[in-house]
C-alpha cells in the first residue's frame, strides 16, 4: 500500500506556520555525536523519515538514545558496534539516505576505520564523492572501494592535519572533513570550503565540544587538532528551505501568512529573491510577513533583461529553493530564467507543472524559461508522482493554486524533509488528506 495526498486548490489560506528545525543541519550534528563518548543533547530535530532514519542507524551502531521531548533527544556513543557498521543490514539502511555519509568523518577521527556504502538521497543527477574521499586521504587516511558491492572504507592509526584545498565547496563534504580534522594532530586548513549556516552551525558545536576551529562562515577554515571532545547541547536553526516554500505557497494562493521565528539573519539572499520575484515580504521581528497580493511582479535586471534565478554556493541561492522558485514564477507576471547550475535532473518536474497550463519552455536539463500567467488563468489540478524532496513541496504548493482535485504520488520523497506538511497546512485552512491507494 502506498500514500497520496489529495488535494483540492484554490483556496486561499490564513495564518501562522513555524519552520521546522533544519534538515541538512540535523543531517550533519547528529553524525558529530560520534566524536565524543560524552553526552550531546540535541534540540529542535525534525521528525522527518531523513533524520529518523539516521536516528536508527546511530541507536543500531551502539549509540544509547535518550528522547527527552519531541524533536529534542541526548545521544551516548561510549560503546560502539562495529559489527553492524560491517553488516548488511547497514548496507541498507546507509544507502536510504544521503546524510548517512557524514557518518564518515567521525567514525575514521575516532575510531580509526569508516565503512558507508553508497548513500541515497535524491536522484537528481550526478552526485559525486570524490571530494570527500579526497580529503580524507589528505589527512592520511588509507581508502578502498569495493565496486561489487558499492561499499566504501577508510582506515587510518592517525590522521595528520595540513592544508587542503577542496576540489568544489561540497556541503557534506566540508562537513564530513571537517569532523575528521578537529581530532588530527596539528593543524588543518580547508579551503573552498562549504559555508552553509548548517556547516556553521556544525563548526559552532564542535568549538562548544572542545574543537578548535576559526574562520567559521568563511571559506577557509583553520583547524587545530584536540585529542578528544566532550559532551554538549546543541538546537537546530528553523530550515530555511521551508522557509522559502511557505513564501512561495502564500505568493501562489494569495494569502496572508506569518512565518514565524526564521532566524532572519542566516536567510541569506533568500528574501530579496523572493522579492525579484514580486512578492511582498516584511520582516516583523524575527518573523516574516506577506500579506495576501492578488498580483506580483517579476522584476527586470537594470539594463531591462530578463531576470535569471541561479543557485550557487552559499552565500548564494540554496538549489534546494529553485523548484519552489520557478513554481512560483508560473503565477508571477512576466518573465524568468531558471538556471540549476548544480544539478542536472532537477527540473524534469516542469512536465508536470505545464500539464497543469503553466508556461514554461525547459530549454536544456539545467534551464527553464517560465512566463508567468499573472494570476489570470489559475494551474488545473491532475495526478502527479514527486520525483524528489523539493520538487514534491513545489508540486504541492501548484496543486494547492490549482482549481479542482489533484492527487500526487509517492509522498515518501515529501516525508523525507517536510514535518507532518499535511497537518501544517490544514492548520492554515488547505483542504489536503493523506490517503491510502
Ligand atoms: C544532506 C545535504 O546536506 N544535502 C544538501 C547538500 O548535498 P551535497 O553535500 O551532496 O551536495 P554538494 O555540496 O556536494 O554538491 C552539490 C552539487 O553541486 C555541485 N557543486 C558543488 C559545489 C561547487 O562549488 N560546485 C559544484 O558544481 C556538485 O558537483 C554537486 O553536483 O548540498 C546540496 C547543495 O547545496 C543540497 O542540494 C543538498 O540538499
Ligand atoms: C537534495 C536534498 O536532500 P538530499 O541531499 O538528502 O538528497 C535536499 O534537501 O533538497
Amino acid at each position: 500500500m502506498s500514500e497520496a495526498f489529495q488535494i483540492r486548490g484554490g483556496k486561499q489560506l490564513h495564518g501562522e506556520i513555524k519552520p521546522q528545525g533544519a534538515k541538512n543541519e540535523a543531517l550533519q550534528i547528529l553524525c558529530a555525536v560520534l566524536l565524543t563518548g560524552e553526552e550531546v543533547r540535541i534540540k529542535n530535530i525534525p521528525d522527518i523519515h531523513d533524520v529518523n532514519r539516521l536516528i536508527e542507524i546511530l541507536g543500531d551502531f551502539g549509540v544509547k538514545i535518550t528522547e527527552n521531548a519531541h524533536g529534542d533527544y541526548t545521544f551516548k556513543a561510549d560503546n560502539v558496534n562495529f559489527d553492524y557498521i560491517k553488516s548488511k543490514e547497514f548496507k541498507k539502511d546507509g544507502a536510504r539516505l544521503r546524510g548517512s555519509i557524514m557518518l564518515l568523518g567521525p567514525m575514521l577521527a575516532r575510531f580509526g576505520e569508516a565503512y558507508m556504502p553508497t548513500p541515497g538521497g535524491d536522484k537528481i543527477g550526478r552526485r559525486r564523492l570524490d571530494t570527500h574521499f579526497q580529503g580524507f586521504i589528505e589527512l592520511g587516511a588509507e581508502f578502498h572501494y569495493d565496486e561489487e558491492e558499492y561499499f566504501y572504507s577508510l582506515k587510518a592509526n592517525e590522521l595528520t592535519g595540513k592544508f587542503i584545498l577542496l576540489e568544489e565547496a561540497s556541503v557534506t563534504g566540508t562537513a564530513n572533513v571537517v569532523m575528521a580534522a578537529v581530532l588530527a594532530k596539528g593543524k588543518t586548513r580547508i579551503y573552498n570550503a562549504a559555508c552553509e549556516p548548517y556547516l556553521q552551525q556544525l563548526c559552532k558545536m564542535l568549538n562548544r565540544m572542545g574543537a578548535n576551529i576559526s574562520g567559521i562562515g568563511s571559506n577557509l577554515l583553520t583547524i587545530e587538532g584536540v585529542s578528544h571532545l566532550h559532551g554538549t547541547e546543541h538546537t537546530m536553526l528553523p530550515d530555511m528551505v521551508e522557509i522559502g516554500s511557505w513564501i512561495g505557497l502564500a505568493a501562489m494562493t494569495k494569502s496572508e501568512m506569518t512565518i514565524k521565528n526564521v532566524n532572519w539573519n542566516q536567510l541569506g539572499v533568500i528574501p530579496n529573491t523572493f522579492r525579484k520575484l514580486g512578492i511582498q515580504l516584511e520582516q516583523s521581528g524575527d518573523d516574516i510577513y506577506i500579506p495576501a497580493q492578488e498580483h506580483y511582479k517579476i522584476q527586470k535586471f537594470i539594463d531591462g533583461s530578463i531576470l535569471t534565478v541561479s543557485d550557487a554556493p552559499w552565500p548564494g541561492f540554496t538549489p534546494d529553493l529553485l523548484s519552489i522558485v520557478l513554481v512560483v514564477a508560473t503565477q508571477a507576471k512576466g518573465t524568468v530564467l531558471i538556471h540549476q547550475k548544480m544539478f542536472e535532473s532537477r527540473l524534469f518536474f516542469v512536465d508536470k507543472l505545464i500539464d497543469m497550463g503553466a508556461q514554461i519552455i525547459l530549454c536544456d536539463p539545467h534551464r527553464a524559461t517560465v512566463v508567468g500567467l499573472n494570476h489570470e488563468y489559475p494551474l488545473r489540478g491532475t495526478n502527479m508522482t514527486s520525483p524528489d524532496i523539493r520538487a514534491g513541496n513545489a508540486l504541492l504548493i501548484a496543486a494547492l493554486s490549482a482549481e479542482g482535485k489533484s492527487i500526487i504520488h509517492n509522498i515518501e520523497q515529501i516525508d523525507r524533509g517536510y514535518e507532518n506538511i499535511d497537518g501544517r497546512l490544514k492548520a492554515l485552512g488547505a483542504d489536503i488528506e493523506r490517503i491510502q491507494l
